[in-house]
């Protein structure tokens, strides 16, 4: 390392952005879902990314590095990744800081700004690279140690300074994690033509050493964790800044360096339009994702104008974000993006797009100068900002918030270390450090002596930081201050629920209608916990207990992760691969697809509980349930449809219902975050309907299927039927009665002497049908709500438009009544292929709020109409052994379609969901027995007598297809006797 040569005339440096790419192991999750590993990394600086849809598919990018640190790694004795072999190409924590973190460092002494950003998804590893987790220290931490070794080895003639400030933004907010208050609407940024953009009344503590540099990480990261919990905000959502002001002060020379260090933790970047919420009306409502869209934008801009297009305005003032990273994109900063990426192949598409905003960032042209000055300089300026600081008030920590300021005219110099401002917050600094010495000395000993609670945050840098100890007697637990465990966050009461402490055992009840879930199951009354009990109090906030010191072995705690949580409370509500119809792929693997709809509905369970917690709280009125989208639909061949996970949201008061997709619903929950916080901050929550998140224009609801299947009319026979309509979980809505009726060009219907016994002889001739919806049958729909319609609809061959019948109101069993016919003129092998081994997929769908407006569009015998000159053409009539034979025929196909809708039925039956048995009644004893879980559900039970109804169900259909066989069998050998007998040459 080196502080550089004296600098008397700061000369920029031209630096692109240094960019490193790093790829992390698989997470568990991802391993559970099967996942394909699609990244490979040939060489120090290429990165290969493979499309798992189309494998031959590779696009290579090349950055200043590439970090693979995916496999090839063991944890020794301390918990430390490092490589298995000196050929494995794994890189470690330590090789990332040498890389990264000693180049930030080398600009620091040298006295250039250095700013490090990590960019990528939530859970790519972005917090693991800068912060680290457990005994792998990220960059962050190495900076800050290395820092101060390098600071004392030096020599006694320098001064050195350095001041630790660390901030969050959330929602376009500032929030100082190092402040207990919290400043309504967050701190403000402020322009000064002399320093930029700066955060008004930022905390920036003086330390001496590393290890106080680790108290206010800690700190930060406890008020960041609080904060997260209060707003029940996700901190992937929100970026953190951490900035080490560092200056050197050269007595002898009259010289001083100073360097701004920015460490930046970007929120998670999910791309927007990944499926579903770019149709959401309120798409652009949300400023969640502000700052980080307009540093895309900032960084895009950067790049167009470096490789000489022309740029008019680079966006820096649309957001926070950007503002406060002005001089590191584009300005005096060396720069450095680290872009962490997921190997699995169902991150691909996000993969692809951090790699390209990497690829975007590696063109942009910084101009970075060693920030010096006099120390003649350095007093003037702290005079002026003296003065800056009495104009702005409550500006505490602005002060170190400067640039060089060698614009400034001359004053005489006096020594720094005696010198005011500095030499306070120093003294403040070292009270606090040794009252929080005090404070930690006292947590080590209760947390050794005392039962206590564990936070567990979705953010594994955020899990175990907040600690509740249940002291010996009663305590209460909840949001009012007056607990002895004040806990916030969503769904949380004033008073939630009391734990006792006595006769060495520990018991939770909850008070009245307070929500507290213990491993995975809601009680209801007092409950003896067990030391490592998982207990989820209101609608998410997940703690881990731990017991007495007796009861407490080496366990691993890190395996009861948020995700153990949620896993086991979908267990509990009976929410199992299995149970969402996860198809076996008969190696007793479930199908990956559904894996993945499994993943997400666990994700999304908790999502759901916050959303629902939030419309009450705000009395919205709304019921949201999850539900998967196809769980039981198959397509016009039969073949099932992709499973996705859905929210249903119903309108108590009103019963309207609007279904949103997964992003749709992620995009309206950010918003509902939104609006609740303005309700926690007292300010108003009132919104017009239109940008309520917790609101929609009614819509038409999809509410199921019916498959009718189409092949007699391959042999021109008549079609009349009762067929059930799904919905997409396979449970029967309601019914329709159905004709589907070959008929003359004029609309009579055909006889059974028109009947043909190959369709091939219906090829190039001219067909006409009507397809007759008659009547619906115990709509479910309209038994809930005497207020609703339907209307059905359905597509049909090539024809482009949707035939939709007219809108029924408020009759459970609506007469339809509605015929279309339909013609083909020359009917193709296609369309007669078509008709022999498709359906027609009618769907039902509900209305809600009787306006015209709310009902879909219809389309009304829009068939082609017959041409007169046509008419009567194509039928010739059948002999008379014809017509026996069709007459079988047609009780064949009659009881073929029989066969096909049970078989149908038999596919989408599931077992019948057992309630889990341990309700409250199961923790009504103090005395379970230890290390023993509420049980769950005894899964054979139900299951047997499913068997055997199925197996039933199975042999009957046997039974149907063989006596038709055997029906058609016998026919067909009575009319070729006959017709035998009937030909001249037989006798
Ligand atoms: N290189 C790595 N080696 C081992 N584990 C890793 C590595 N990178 C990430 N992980 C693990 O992956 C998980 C997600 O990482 P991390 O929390 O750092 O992601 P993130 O990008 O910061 O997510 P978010 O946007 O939600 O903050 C963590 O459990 C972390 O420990």
């Amino acid at each position: 390392m080196s502080d550089g040569k004296m600098v008397k005339m700061p000369m920029p440096r031209m630096d692109s952005v240094t960019v490193a790419v790093r790829v992390r192991p698989f997470s568990q999750r991802e391993k559970n879902s099967g996942s394909k590993c699609v990244i490979s990394m040939h060489s120090r600086t290429t990165t290969t990314i493979q499309d798992p849809k189309n494998p031959e598919h590779r696009k290579t990018f090349t950055f200043d590095l590439a970090y693979w640190s995916h496999d090839g790694f063991q944890k020794d004795k301390d918990g430390v990744f490092i490589s298995t072999d000196p050929s494995s190409k794994f890189a470690s924590q330590k090789d990332v800081f040498h890389d990264l973190g000693r180049g930030i460092l080398d600009s620091a002494w040298q006295g250039y700004n250095a700013t490090l950003l990590a960019y990528g998804q939530t859970g790519s590893g972005k917090s693991y690279s800068m912060v680290g987790l457990g005994a792998n220290k990220g960059i962050i931490p190495n900076v800050c140690e290395e820092l101060f070794q390098a600071i004392e080895e030096r020599e006694r003639n320098q001064e050195y300074q350095v001041t630790f400030s660390m901030l969050e933004i959330y929602n376009e907010q500032i929030r100082d994690l190092l402040s207990r208050t919290k400043q309504p609407g967050g701190l403000k940024v402020r322009e000064d033509q002399h320093l930029g953009f700066y955060v008004d009344g930022l905390k920036s503590v003086p330390c001496e050493n590393y290890a106080q540099i680790e108290r206010l990480m800690e700190q930060g990261t406890k008020i960041r964790t609080t904060a997260s919990t209060n707003m029940n905000a996700s901190s992937s959502r929100s970026h953190m800044v951490i900035t080490i002001q560092f200056r050197q002060v050269f007595l002898d020379r009259d010289l001083t360096k100073q360097s701004t260090i920015n460490l930046v933790d970007l929120a998670g970047s999910e791309r927007q339009k990944s499926s579903g919420s770019e149709g959401d009306r309120l798409r652009e409502g949300s400023q969640v994702n502000l700052s980080l869209t307009n540093l895309g934008n900032v960084i895009s801009a950067l790049a167009d104008a470096a490789t000489g297009k022309k740029v008019l305005h680079i966006p820096y003032r649309d957001s926070v974000l950007t503002k406060l990273l002005q001089p590191a994109l584009g300005g005096n900063s060396r720069t450095t993006l680290i872009a962490a990426i997921s190997p699995a192949d169902i991150c691909y598409e996000e993969t692809l797009s951090t790699l390209r905003y990497a690829e975007r960032a590696k063109k942009i042209r910084n101009r970075a100068v060693v920030n010096t000055s006099t120390l003649m300089r350095e007093s003037k300026a702290e005079n002026d900002r003296a003065l800056l600081a009495r104009r702005n008030s409550g500006m505490a920590g602005k002060l170190s918030q400067e640039q060089s300021p060698s614009f400034l005219p001359e004053q005489p110099a006096r020594p720094l270390a005696e010198a005011g401002p500095w030499a306070r917050q120093l003294e403040q600094a070292r009270e606090e450090w040794r009252q929080h010495h005090v404070a930690m000395a006292k947590e080590q000993w209760i947390m050794k002596t005392f039962p206590h609670l564990l936070n567990v945050n979705e953010d594994p840098q955020l899990t175990g930081v907040l600690k509740y100890f249940i002291q010996a007697g009663s305590c209460d637990a909840g949001r009012a201050a007056s607990n002895a465990i004040h806990l916030q966050g969503l769904g949380i009461s004033d008073k939630h629920a009391s734990f006792t402490n006595l006769d060495g055992k520990v018991t939770v009840m909850p008070h009245s209608k307070c929500k507290v879930v213990v491993n995975g199951v809601p009680i209801v009354t007092k409950t003896k916990l067990q030391h490592l009990d998982r207990i989820i109090l209101g609608s998410n906030s997940a703690y881990l207990y731990i017991g007495f010191p007796s009861e407490r072995g080496s366990e691993d705690l890190t395996r009861f992760d948020y995700d153990f949580f949620q896993l086991e409370r979908a267990a509990a509500e009976g929410v199992s691969v299995d149970k969402l119809g996860a198809a076996s792929h008969g190696d007793g693997k479930a199908d990956p697809g559904m894996l993945a709809v499994f993943q997400d509905y666990v994700r999304l369970m908790p999502l759901v509980a916050e959303a629902n917690q939030m419309g009450e709280e705000l009395k919205k009125g709304l019921r949201m349930e999850l539900k998967v989208k196809n769980l039981a639909a198959s397509d016009s061949r039969g073949h099932e449809l992709q499973k996705e996970v859905m929210v249903k949201v119903t309108n108590q008061r009103t019963r309207e219902v609007w279904i949103w997709s997964k992003a749709k619903f992620i995009n309206r929950k950010f918003l509902m975050e939104e609006l609740y916080q303005r309700f926690l901050d007292g300010e108003d929550s009132h919104v017009a309907q239109e940008d309520d998140p917790f609101w929609d224009p009614v819509e038409v609801v999809h509410l199921g299927s019916a498959h009718i299947w189409l092949q007699s009319l391959a042999y021109s026979m008549k079609l009349e039927e009762q067929v059930e309509f799904m919905n997409c979980e396979g449970e029967e809505e309601a019914v329709v009665h159905v004709c589907v009726t070959p008929c003359s060009p004029a609309g009579r219907a055909c006889g059974e002497e028109d009947v043909v016994i190959d369709p091939s002889e219906l090829l190039g001739k001219r067909m006409d049908f009507q397809v007759g919806l008659m009547r619906c049958l115990g709509v479910k729909w309209l038994k809930e709500d005497a207020e609703r319609g339907i209307q059905m609809g359905y597509r049909i061959y090539d024809l482009s438009s949707t035939f939709y019948t007219k809108p029924v109101w408020k009759m459970v069993n609506p007469q339809i009544e509605e015929t279309v016919q339909f013609t083909a003129l020359n009917a193709s092998q296609e369309f007669l292929n078509y008709l022999q081994t498709n359906a027609l997929i009618v769907d039902l769908w509900g209305l809600q709020a009787h306006k015209p407006s709310n009902t879909l569009k219809l389309t009304w015998m829009a068939a082609h109409p017959p041409a007169a000159r046509e008419m009567n053409q194509m039928y010739t009539r059948p002999a008379s052994s014809d017509r026996e034979f069709a007459k079988a025929l047609k009780l064949f196909y009659h009881s073929m379609n029989q066969a096909r809708g049970q078989l149908l039925r038999l596919r989408q039956e599931k077992p019948p969901q057992q309630q889990p048995k341990a309700g409250p009644a199961a923790f009504s004893t103090l005395d379970r027995p230890p290390g023993d879980s509420p049980p769950l559900p005894e899964e054979d039970e139900m299951l047997r007598p499913f068997v055997q109804q199925q197996a039933q169900r199975l042999k009957d259909l046997g039974d149907v297809l063989e006596s038709s066989l055997r029906r058609l069998k016998n026919d067909v050998a009575v009319i070729v006797k006959k017709k035998r007998a009937s030909l001249p040459h037989a006798e």
